[in-house]
C-alpha cells in the first residue's frame, strides 16, 4: 500500500489552494441585485408611455419642491453634496457598499458582489442603506477537541483509556426581537461568533456544549447566504415577534480516546480535534412588518399624521425628505392595536430614482392598507395622487391593488380649506374614488384624525383577521438538524500540472529531493471533514488517516491519476507529499518529521499505554 504524508514543508496555513479553489464559483456568482435591474428597465419603459398620460403639473411640483429642499439643507449647513440625494441616480460601474460598513467589514471578498448591486442604491443617504439592509458574519462554535487520558489510581497497574469527549459548539440563530424596528444596530456590530465547546478531559469527563448565540433582528426580516444562487431559498424569513431560524450549526466535539477502545485496542492513544462551526456572511434585508402604510409626496404631513395617532417621535420638519427612514408607530384605539409605517415622500420620476427613489416603498410591500396623505396647499393636489399612484404601480402593480384612504391633509389653513370642496368633486367624480374613503383632515390640529383612524380600523376589520404571509420559501430551520452522514468515498480528485509551464524537469527527473510541481486536489465534504478533524500529533490518528485514504478508494482515485513519489497532494487545509514506500516505518517517519517540523513533543508517557518507539 503506498501512502501519503504530511508534506515535510509544511501542513496546516503555509499553502491553501484548495480552499482557494473552493472560493473561486463564488468570485463569479451574480447577486440578485442585477435582477432587479433588469427589470427595473422594463418598468421605466412602461412609465414613461405612461407618464404622458399623468399630470404635467406633478413634475413642476416636484422641481419646486427639490429646489426648497435643497436651499433649506444648504442653509441647514450642508456641505453642497446634499443636493445630490435628490438627483436622478446615474449608473455607474462602481459603487460603494450597500450598507455603508461592510467595506471594513467585508473588504476581502464582498468587493465582487458590491460591483453589481443596484446602481440607484449608491445616491440613497447611509441612514436609509443601513436601515433596510446589512451584512454580517456568523460562525458558529467549534467543536471542543476529545482528550487522550488514562486512568490512573493507586494499585490500578494498567488503567483504561479515560479520555473525554469535547463538547458541541454553539450553534447561531436569528431571532425576532419586537422591540427592534430597523437593522441599524447591525452597524456596530458586523461580527457574530458563537462560543466554542469546552475540551474534553481525563477521567471521562466530557466537554460541556456551548450556548448558542441568538442574533437579535426586526421582524420583516429576510436573511440570505451573501454568495447564494439566484435560485437559492434564503436561510429565513422571520415576521412574528420570537420567531426564530437557525443560521449556523455549531462543529460536534471531537471523541476522546476511551471512544476508541476496542477489544482489540484497549489502550488507543488517537483523540479527533472539534468539528469546526459553520461560517458565512450572510445579507439582511428588512421590509417592516405594518399593518398600514402612510404614502404621500414630500411635507405632505405623513410624519405629523403618525405622530398624532401614535406615540411615535418622527422628525417633523417644513421642508421636503424629512424623514429619510420609514417610521413605525403604534395606534392603540378602541382596544384594538395598529401599526402604522410611514415612509418617505414619493416624487413623480421616483422609479428613476428621483428624491429618494422609490426603493422604499418595499416597505409598505407588507401592509394591508395605504393611507394617502394628499398636501392640501399643493398647486395640483390630484396631479400629486395620480403621480403617487403611477409610482406605486411602476414599483410593483400590487401596491395599487391595496385598499387606500385618502387624507386631505392641512385643511385649516386656507390654502388647502379652500380647495377641499373642488378637490374632493375631482377625486370622486373624475377619478372614481368612493366618497367614504376620502377625508379631510388636519393632523396639526386633529381635526377629521379620528375619523381617519377610525375608517381604517373598519376597513382592516373588513379584511378579516391579519394574515402573516411569507414572501419567500424560506428554510427557516427551527432545530438543528441530526448529523449529516457524510459519505468519505463521496469526493473528486483534480491535478494541477505546473511543471510544464515552470520549464521543470517534470517526471524524468524524479528525485524524490526536487519540489514537485504536480499538485493533486482532493475534494469532498467528507475527506475535508475527516481531515480536519484529525488529531495529527497522533501516531494511531495518522495511521487512521491512511486507512481512511485506503478504503475510501482516494489512494486507488489518486494512482489512477498518474500520482508519483514527492507529489503534493492537497486535501482539505492541508498539504502532503505521497511516498510510495508503503511501510509502517515509512508513515512513522513521516509523522516524527513532521512533529518536528511543527516544534510538538511527543505525547504519552514511556511507561504507559505503551514505551514509545524511539
Ligand atoms: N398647518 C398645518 N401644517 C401641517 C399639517 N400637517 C403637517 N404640517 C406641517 O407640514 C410640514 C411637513 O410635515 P411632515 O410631517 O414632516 O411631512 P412629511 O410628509 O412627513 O414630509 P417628509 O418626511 O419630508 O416627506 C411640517 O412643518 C408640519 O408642521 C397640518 O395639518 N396643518
Ligand atoms: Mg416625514
Amino acid at each position: 500500500m503506498q501512502s501519503i504524508l504530511p508534506s515535510q514543508h509544511g501542513c496546516r496555513s503555509c499553502l491553501q489552494p484548495s480552499a482557494l479553489r473552493r472560493q473561486s464559483p463564488a468570485l463569479v456568482a451574480v447577486p440578485s441585485g442585477n435582477v432587479a435591474s433588469t427589470s427595473y428597465t422594463a418598468l421605466t419603459a412602461t412609465a414613461n408611455s405612461n407618464q404622458a398620460a399623468s399630470s404635467s403639473a406633478g413634475s413642476d411640483w416636484s422641481k419646486r419642491l427639490l429646489a426648497v429642499a435643497n436651499n433649506k439643507r444648504k442653509k441647514a449647513g450642508g456641505n453642497g453634496t446634499a443636493a445630490d440625494i435628490f438627483s436622478p441616480a446615474k449608473p455607474s460601474s462602481r459603487t460603494s457598499s450597500s450598507s455603508g460598513f461592510e467595506d471594513d467589514a467585508d473588504n476581502l471578498d464582498a468587493d465582487e458582489s458590491l460591483t453589481s448591486m443596484e446602481p440607484e442604491r449608491k445616491r440613497i443617504p447611509a441612514e436609509m442603506r443601513c436601515f433596510d439592509t446589512a451584512r454580517i458574519y456568523i460562525k458558529a462554535g467549534d467543536g471542543g477537541n476529545g482528550c487522550v487520558a488514562f486512568h490512573r489510581e493507586k494499585y490500578v497497574e494498567h488503567g483504561g483509556p479515560s479520555g473525554g469527549t469535547g463538547g458541541r459548539g454553539g450553534n447561531v440563530w436569528a431571532v425576532v426581537d419586537a422591540d427592534l424596528n430597523s437593522l441599524s444596530s447591525f452597524r456596530g456590530q458586523v461580527h457574530f461568533r458563537a462560543e466554542g465547546g469546552v475540551n474534553g478531559q481525563g477521567s471521562n469527563c466530557d466537554g460541556a456544549n456551548a450556548e448558542d448565540l441568538l442574533v437579535p433582528v426586526p421582524a420583516g426580516t429576510i436573511i440570505r447566504r451573501k454568495d447564494a444562487e439566484e435560485d437559492e431559498p434564503p436561510l429565513a424569513e422571520l415576521l412574528r415577534p420570537g420567531e426564530r431560524a437557525l443560521l449556523a450549526t455549531g462543529g460536534r466535539g471531537g471523541r476522546g480516546n476511551f471512544s476508541f477502545k476496542t477489544a482489540r485496542e484497549r489502550a488507543p492513544t488517537i483523540a479527533e480535534k472539534g468539528e469546526k462551526g459553520e461560517e458565512l456572511w450572510v445579507d439582511l434585508e428588512l421590509k417592516v412588518v405594518a399593518d398600514v402604510g402612510i404614502i404621500g409626496v414630500p411635507n405632505a404631513g405623513k410624519s405629523t399624521l403618525l405622530s398624532v395617532i401614535t406615540a411615535a417621535k418622527p422628525k417633523i420638519a417644513n421642508y421636503p425628505f424629512t424623514t429619510l427612514v420609514p417610521n413605525l408607530g403604534v395606534c392603540e384605539m378602541d382596544y384594538r392595536t395598529t401599526v402604522f409605517a410611514d415612509v418617505p415622500g414619493l416624487l413623480e420620476g421616483a422609479h428613476e430614482g428621483l428624491g429618494l427613489g422609490h426603493e422604499f416603498l418595499r416597505h409598505v410591500q407588507r401592509c394591508r392598507l395605504l393611507v394617502h396623505v394628499i398636501d392640501g396647499t399643493s398647486p395640483d393636489p390630484v396631479g400629486d395622487f395620480n403621480a403617487i399612484n403611477l409610482e406605486l404601480e411602476l414599483f410593483n402593480p400590487d401596491l395599487v391593488e391595496k385598499p387606500q384612504l385618502i387624507a386631505y391633509n392641512k385643511v385649516d389653513l386656507p390654502d388647502s380649506g379652500d380647495f377641499w370642496e373642488i378637490v374632493r368633486e375631482q377625486l370622486t367624480e373624475e377619478l372614481g374614488v368612493q366618497a367614504e374613503r376620502v377625508f379631510p383632515i388636519s393632523a396639526a390640529t386633529g381635526q377629521g384624525v379620528m375619523q381617519l383612524v377610525r375608517a381604517v380600523r373598519g376597513v382592516l376589520d373588513e379584511m378579516g383577521p391579519a394574515q402573516v404571509t411569507y414572501e419567500t420559501n424560506a428554510l427557516n430551520q427551527t432545530s438543528v438538524p441530526a448529523r449529516r452522514n457524510i459519505r468519505v468515498d463521496d469526493f473528486t480528485v483534480s491535478l494541477e500540472d505546473l511543471s510544464s509551464s515552470g520549464g521543470f524537469g517534470g517526471y524524468g527527473g524524479s528525485s524524490s529531493d526536487a519540489p514537485s510541481k504536480r499538485i493533486f486536489y482532493v475534494e469532498g465534504e467528507g475527506i475535508e471533514r475527516f481531515q480536519q478533524m484529525t488529531n495529527w500529533d497522533y501516531y494511531e490518528a495518522v495511521r487512521r488517516f491512511q486507512r481512511v485514504l485506503e478504503v475510501s478508494g482516494i489512494n486507488g482515485a489518486l494512482r489512477a491519476k498518474g500520482v508519483r513519489q514527492g507529489d503534493t497532494v492537497v486535501i482539505g487545509d492541508m498539504e502532503f507529499s505521497w511516498s510510495d514506500d508503503k511501510s509502517d516505518a515509512a508513515v512513522y517517519d513521516g509523522w516524527v518529521r513532521d512533529m518536528k517540523d511543527r516544534g510538538v513533543n511527543r505525547q504519552g508517557t514511556a511507561r504507559w499505554p505503551r514505551p514509545n518507539v524511539a
